[in-house]
């Protein structure tokens, strides 16, 4: 199949949950294509439907409306095994199997092509040597599972899930638990794996800082509205990341690429060296010192640190920026 055609799409379904005959709608409308060689992010509010959505791509429950293509064929005509071997899935839920070692769990992801009690042939132990390569965790092999730090298993996981060698690769919140390191980490890793292993990986996450940083394509999932599709460098220029964020006072800043309180931009002239005017600037918005600093004028010097406050009556310097934060809280609120 070439690298840039898609491999799963669907065109205006519905998705949901049926109890009896009664059901129960969490999106409608929804258009979308995965595609081999990129890491799609799929964003959203809590309780917009991702979940729902990603069950649905993994055939784990019926579309309410329409058909999703996979090879072009309906999902539905997919039996678990046919779709074990395409469908890679890492959940966000703990594994109970905590004594297996990271190589017996990697080996598990080969049961799909050689059955539950299977031997593993020549070509099944270079696939799994080569997943754990992908993964940099040859260190790892012959560590228990209850022995790894999160940011381990996780890409023990992701490991197993290359191990079964399927084309679409999909992960539900895989950097949920983990420290902004191991977060940028695992998401440059699955970036790097989309491209070298030419696979379609969908993940959804909450975290659009790293997701802006690494993702090929996001899908924006709002409340009853279809998904919002592009680049997110697209979407950022295309003023859309708002839809991210349903009032509560908050803004995505297209300069920063992050999520910012409203009114909270400093726009107290300060001068200097660009890192420096940045943090003294970020300092003052969060402390609320907006635009209310009538007549004033911030210089500051990168070497040594030196911020001078000029004002009319004279200026006063400070070495650092929490005391000319503490300086201003005192005289000039
Ligand atoms: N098994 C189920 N039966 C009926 N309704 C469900 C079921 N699972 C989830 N829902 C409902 O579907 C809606 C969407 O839930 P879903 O878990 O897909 O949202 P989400 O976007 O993944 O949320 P979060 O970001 O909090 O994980 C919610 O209203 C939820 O209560």
């Amino acid at each position: 199949m070439e690298k840039t055609k898609s491999i799963l799409k669907a065109e205006k379904i519905s998705i949901g949950y049926r109890k009896g005959n009664k059901k129960k709608v969490v999106a409608e409308n929804l258009s979308f294509q995965l595609t081999k060689g990129k890491l799609t992010c799929l964003l959203g509010p809590n309780g917009v439907g991702k979940s729902t959505l990603i069950k649905t791509i993994m055939g784990q429950i019926p579309t309410l409306h329409g058909d999703i293509l996979l090879e072009e064929k309906p999902l539905t005509s997919f039996n678990l095994q046919e779709l074990s071997k395409i469908t890679s899935v890492v959940l966000t839920e703990k594994i109970i199997t905590g004594i297996l070692t990271v190589r017996q769990l990697v080996e598990l992801g080969r049961i799909p092509h050689t059955g539950l009690l299977g031997r593993l042939s020549k070509y099944d132990l270079e696939i799994i040597d080569k997943a754990i390569d992908a993964t940099n965790i040859q260190y790892l092999t012959e560590i228990r599972l209850n022995e790894l730090s999160d940011g381990q298993l996780q890409k023990a996981m992701i490991a197993r899930a290359l191990a079964q060698d399927g084309e679409i690769l999909i992960l539900d919140e895989p950097t949920a638990h983990l420290d902004l390191v191991n977060r940028l980490e695992i998401m440059h890793l699955l970036r790097g794996l989309a491209e070298s292993e030419n696979k379609a990986i969908l993940i959804t996450t909450h975290d659009l800082e790293v997701a802006i940083e690494t993702a090929d394509i996001f899908w924006l999932m709002q409340c009853g509205m279809p998904l919002v599709i592009g680049m997110p460098e697209d979407l950022i220029i295309n003023q859309q990341m708002d839809l991210l964020i349903p009032g509560k006072g908050l803004v995505f800043d297209p300069i920063s690429g992050k999520i910012v309180q409203k009114d909270k931009k400093c726009n107290i002239p300060v001068s200097g060296p660009q890192i420096q005017v940045k943090w003294v600037k970020a300092a003052l918005a969060k402390k609320g010192f907006s635009q209310n600093l009538q007549n004033m004028e911030i210089e500051v010097v990168g070497e040594p640190f030196s911020i001078f406050l000029k004002e009319k009556e004279g200026t006063n310097t400070f070495q650092n920026i929490e005391s000319l934060v503490d300086f201003l809280q005192l005289h000039k609120t």
